[in-house]
C-alpha cells in the first residue's frame, strides 16, 4: 500500500499516524505542497482530486482521509484493534458523526485561522477577517466539547477512535501557528494527553514536528512562489 502524504497536512497525519500505530505496512509517497508537487505529473496518475492524503493499493486508488481510514481499519483487523472504529452500532454512530461534522467544523474553521496567521506573511489579513475567524474557532471549540467530548474520556465514550485521531490532528493546526487552544482547559488538555499517550508521544511529536515549524513552511511557501500561484485562492477567503 502506498500512501500520499504531506505532514504539514492534517488529514495526512491521520492517516499517517493510524498505519503507523497499528503497524500496518506502507510506502510513504512524499507530495511536497509547498512545492506544488499536488498539481504535477505523476501526482496527477494517482489523484485527479490533486490533493493529499491520498492511498494507492494494487490498482485500487482511495482519495478522501476519512474513507481511507475505514479502509485501513476495514482491510487490517488483524492489526487495528477493534475501538478505533468500534462495531458497536451506536459507538461507530458517534464516530461517524463527529467525522461527518468536522470536515465544514473543526477542519474549516481550524485551517482557516492556521491560513490567517502563518501562510500569509505577504499579506495584509484584514483584522475583521482574522477576529471573525478566530470567534468561529472558538465557538466550534465550545461545541466540540460541549457536544462531542462532553465527561467521556474520548469522542465515542472510554476508548480512543478515529474521531478522536481525526480531531487531534486538526486542533493542532491553529496550535501550530502558536494559537493555544488547550490554554485555560483542561479537560481539553486532559483528553489532548490521553490521546497523545494513545498513539505514543514520541510518534505524535515526530508527525507534528513540521506543524509546529510553520515560520519555515510559510517561507518555503513563497520561495518557491506558491504564494503567488495561490493569490486567486486567497482572495477569496477574504470575500
Ligand atoms: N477532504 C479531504 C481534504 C484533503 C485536502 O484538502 N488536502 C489538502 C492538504 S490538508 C491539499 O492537498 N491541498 C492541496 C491543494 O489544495 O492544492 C480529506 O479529508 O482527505
Amino acid at each position: 500500500m502506498e500512501l500520499y502524504l504531506d505532514l504539514h497536512s492534517q488529514p495526512c497525519r491521520s492517516v499517517y499516524l493510524l498505519a503507523k500505530r497499528t503497524g500496518i505496512p506502507f510506502t510513504f509517497k512524499s507530495v511536497d505542497l509547498s512545492a506544488g508537487q499536488q498539481f504535477g505529473e505523476d501526482f496527477g496518475k494517482v489523484s485527479v482530486v490533486r490533493k493529499v492524503p491520498a492511498m494507492k493499493d494494487g490498482d485500487f486508488i482511495l482519495t478522501e482521509s476519512v474513507a481511507i481510514l475505514q479502509y485501513m481499519v476495514e482491510k487490517f483487523p488483524q492489526l487495528v484493534p477493534g475501538h478505533w472504529y468500534p462495531s458497536d452500532l451506536q459507538r461507530r454512530a458517534l464516530v461517524n458523526e463527529f467525522l461527518s461534522w468536522q470536515h465544514t467544523a473543526l477542519r474549516a474553521h481550524g485551517s482557516k485561522v492556521f491560513w490567517f496567521r502563518r501562510m500569509f506573511p505577504s499579506v495584509a489579513v484584514p483584522k475583521e477577517k482574522m477576529d471573525s475567524a478566530l470567534e468561529d474557532l472558538k465557538q466550534t471549540m465550545d461545541l466540540f466539547q460541549s457536544k462531542f467530548l462532553k465527561d467521556s474520556s474520548f469522542i465515542a465514550g472510554e476508548e480512543v477512535s478515529l474521531a478522536d485521531l481525526v480531531a487531534i490532528v486538526e486542533i493542532m493546526q491553529p496550535v501550530g501557528t502558536g494559537l493555544d487552544v488547550f490554554e485555560g482547559q483542561p479537560a481539553l488538555s486532559a483528553w489532548r494527553e490521553r490521546v497523545k499517550k494513545v498513539i505514543g508521544e514520541e510518534l505524535f511529536d515526530e508527525a507534528h514536528q513540521s506543524i509546529m515549524n510553520v515560520d519555515c513552511l510559510a517561507k518555503t511557501f513563497q520561495d518557491n512562489g506558491m504564494l503567488e500561484f495561490l493569490k486567486p485562492r486567497i482572495n477569496k477567503m477574504f470575500t
